[in-house]
C-alpha cells in the first residue's frame, strides 16, 4: 500500500504526507496558490448556478458541488479545469463517485476477508478503481512528456521534479504518486461536496440563520466583491456558520480506522498492540459537556462573548494526531468561499409545498443528506 490515506504508518506514508505539504508551499508562493484555485471556480459556480434556476426547475446543488470540488483538486494536481460539461470530466466525476460509494465496502467485515487472503485485492477492486488509475496514469505519462524542470506546473510536475532529483532509496516513487492522487481525489472531493449540501440544507431549514449571513455579506462585501479567504476574519457569523454546518452535520462520523503500534494506555484504558481504532468524532460533536443544545443548528456555539469564531477541543471535523486530514487547509478555503459566494447572489429557498428538509442522514463511511431539490 503505498500513498496517503490507504498507506500504513511507516516511511512512505510519511514521504508521500511529506511531500504533500512541501508542493502546497512550492505552489502556494506561485500563481497557483490553493486560494487562487478556489477563488477562480467561483464565477463558474456562480454561472451555472444562475443557469439553474432560471429554467425554473428544482435542481440537486450536487450537481453544481461535484463538478466544482473536483476542479479544484484538478488545478492543484493536474494544472488545469475543466468544463461542468466536458464528456471526459464528466466521466471522472461519475467513476470517483462510484469508486466512493465502493468504498463503503471498506467499513464492511468482507473487507477483513480480502485483507486476511493474499491476492484477493487484485479480484475484488472494483472496475472504477482501475479507470481511475488509468486516467491518473495517463496525466503523470502526458506530464513527464512535457516537463520543464524549472517551471513546475502542478502537484504532478513538483512530485516528477522530486523523484528525478532524489535516489533509488527515496520512499517516493511512480506509485506513491498514482495513488497519492487518487487519495486525494477520494479524500477530498466527496466529502468536501457533501458538506457543501449539508450547509445548503441547514440554511434551508433556519431562514433565519440564512438571513443574518446574507446581511453579514452585504455589509462586508457588498453584491460585486469576490469573497478572499482573509476575509472571515472580518466576517465571523459567516466562519461559524460554516463550523456549525461542520459539527452537525459530523460527515465523517468515525475517521479513518487507526491501530495501536504498541501497547497503549488511554484514558484509563489498557489498549493492547495491534488494536483496531475508531474514534468517534459524531459522539464529540453532539457531547451536551461540551456544547449547550447540541442538537440545535446555532452559529454562537462557535463566537465568543467577544463576537470573535473561536474553535474548541471538542470539535474535530479533519481528525485529530499524525493523521490529520491533510487536506484540511484547501477544504477549510473551499467551504468558507463557496458558501459565502453562494449566498452572495442567491437566496435559498424550498419548494412551496416543503416545510423543511429531512436532517436524517444516510448511514455510511460519511455521513451525506438524502438527495433533495431546491
Ligand atoms: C470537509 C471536507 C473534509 C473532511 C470533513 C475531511 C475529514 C477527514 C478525516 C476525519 C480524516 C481522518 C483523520 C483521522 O483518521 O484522524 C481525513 C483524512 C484525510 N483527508 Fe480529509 N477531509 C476533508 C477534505 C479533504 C480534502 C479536500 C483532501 C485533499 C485535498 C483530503 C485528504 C485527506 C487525506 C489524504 C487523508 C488521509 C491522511 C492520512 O492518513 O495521513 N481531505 N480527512
Amino acid at each position: 500500500m503505498d500513498g496517503i490515506a490507504v498507506a500504513p504508518y511507516g516511511p512512505k506514508w510519511m514521504a508521500n504526507r511529506k511531500f504533500f505539504y512541501s508542493a502546497m508551499r512550492t505552489m502556494g508562493l506561485g500563481k497557483r496558490g490553493i486560494e487562487k484555485c478556489v477563488i477562480d471556480e467561483v464565477p463558474y459556480i456562480v454561472e451555472e448556478l444562475e443557469k439553474l434556476c432560471s429554467s425554473d426547475e428544482l435542481f440537486e446543488p450536487s450537481s453544481v458541488f461535484d463538478p466544482a470540488v473536483l476542479n479544484v483538486l484538478a488545478y492543484f494536481t493536474f494544472g488545469n479545469r475543466y468544463s461542468y460539461q466536458d464528456e471526459k470530466f464528466k466521466e471522472l466525476i461519475h467513476i470517483n463517485n462510484e469508486f466512493f460509494q465502493k468504498a463503503k465496502f471498506l467499513n464492511q467485515p468482507e473487507f477483513f476477508l480480502v485483507t486476511l487472503i493474499p491476492g484477493l485485492h487484485k479480484y475484488w477492486l472494483p472496475q472504477c478503481f482501475r479507470k481511475i488509475h488509468k486516467f491518473v496514469k495517463a496525466e503523470i505519462k502526458h506530464h513527464r512528456q512535457h516537463l520543464d524542470p524549472q517551471n513546475p506546473r502542478d502537484y504532478i510536475d513538483c512530485y516528477l521534479n522530486e523523484l528525478n532529483q532524489t535516489s533509488d532509496q527515496s520512499e517516493l516513487s511512480e506509485l506513491g504518486l498514482e495513488m497519492s492522487i487518487m487519495d486525494l481525489f477520494q479524500a477530498g472531493t466527496e466529502t468536501t461536496a457533501t458538506t457543501l449540501r449539508w450547509a445548503v440544507l441547514y440554511m434551508v431549514n433556519n431562514p433565519h440563520i440564512q438571513e443574518n449571513v446574507q446581511s453579514e455579506i452585504d455589509n462586508v462585501l457588498g453584491f460585486d466583491q469576490l469573497p478572499k479567504y482573509e476575509d472571515r476574519t472580518r466576517m465571523p457569523y459567516c466562519e461559524a456558520t460554516v463550523l456549525e454546518v461542520q459539527r452537525m452535520a459530523s460527515i465523517t462520523p468515525f475517521g479513518l480506522l487507526h491501530c495501536s503500534e504498541e501497547d497503549q494506555k488511554l484514558g484509563g484504558y489498557h489498549i493492547p498492540k495491534h488494536t483496531c481504532i475508531m474514534p468517534s468524532y459524531h459522539t464529540i460533536h453532539f457531547d451536551p459537556k461540551f456544547w449547550k443544545n447540541p442538537n440545535e443548528f446555532d452559529p454562537c456555539n462557535f463566537i465568543d462573548p467577544n463576537g470573535k469564531v473561536g474553535t474548541r477541543d471538542a470539535f474535530m471535523p479533519f481528525g485529530g494526531g499524525l493523521r490529520i486530514c491533510v487536506g484540511m487547509n484547501i477544504a477549510k478555503q473551499e467551504l468558507f468561499l463557496f458558501f459565502v459566494a453562494i449566498l452572495q447572489k442567491f437566496t435559498l429557498q424550498l419548494p412551496d409545498d416543503v416545510k423543511s428538509l429531512d436532517d436524517e442522514p444516510i448511514p455510511g463511511m460519511t455521513l451525506a443528506p438524502k438527495p433533495f431539490r431546491v
